[in-house]
């Protein structure tokens, strides 16, 4: 299964200059494919464009020949550097998961979350503690494909590792496409695949 980015161009509404152009990329489900490109180079940009954060853009994204539903259960998920941005704070993080899917008592333990968390606003957590349920949320079971923007990089190198582990072993053992935008190139090389460096296939 490919997750496929057509012709993407793309410029933000206040600004002047397009920050994508004519991009095509193509991700493979069995693989773990890395995105790499200087600071501001628009790698956030075309993961919100590949998980259906953005609502306007030029060129289309597909999984494989069918086009990304534009409502319901998005089957790219995207897992930002900022877990809390992305959270109702309003709501205990019982609720927060069971908005997406209801999770197995078996992946509560992989992901080392003590039941306790789930009473909790995500104001209480750690950030280590609420990426790991932004991590939980995102592996729907009807999720295709990951786009890992920056996942760990606010945390420290023991919990980075524990989380990759999973995510990794999880990626694989379901065939989920996984995408890793990193600035640790160590990371990159270690884990991916492959690696696509956008300014390469940029336009712009
Ligand atoms: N909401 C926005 N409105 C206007 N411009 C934006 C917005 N978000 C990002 N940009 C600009 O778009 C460009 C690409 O940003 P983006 O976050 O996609 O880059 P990036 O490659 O992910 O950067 P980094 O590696 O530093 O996270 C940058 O110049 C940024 O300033």
């Amino acid at each position: 299964m490919n997750l496929i980015g057509k012709n993407i161009s793309y410029k933000y509404p206040s600004g002047k200059e397009y920050i994508l152009k004519d991009v095509n990329i193509e991700i493979d489900s069995e693989k773990i494919t890395g995105l790499v490109g200087d600071s501001g180079s628009g790698k956030s940009t075309l993961c919100k464009i590949l998980s259906n954060y953005m609502a306007k853009y030029d060129g289309e994204v597909f999984i494989d020949s069918e086009k990304l539903p534009k409502s319901g259960f998005c089957p790219v998920q995207l897992i930002y550097q900022h877990p809390e941005k992305v959270m109702n704070p309003k709501w205990k993080m019982k609720k927060i998961l069971d908005e997406s899917w209801q999770v197995s008592e078996e992946l509560f333990k992989e992901f080392g979350i003590q039941k306790s968390w789930l009473n909790r606003y995500p104001s209480e957590l750690s950030g280590g503690e609420l990426q790991r349920f932004s991590v939980l949320r995102a592996l729907n079971p009807k999720t295709k494909f990951v786009i890992a923007d920056e996942m760990t990089t606010m945390l420290d190198a023991v919990t980075q590792v524990q989380i990759w582990k999973k995510v990794i072993e999880y990626c694989r053992k379901n065939s989920v496409g996984l995408l890793v935008v990193s600035h640790d190139k160590k990371l990159v090389d270690e884990i991916c695949d492959e690696v696509i460096y956008l300014n390469e296939i940029n336009k712009k």
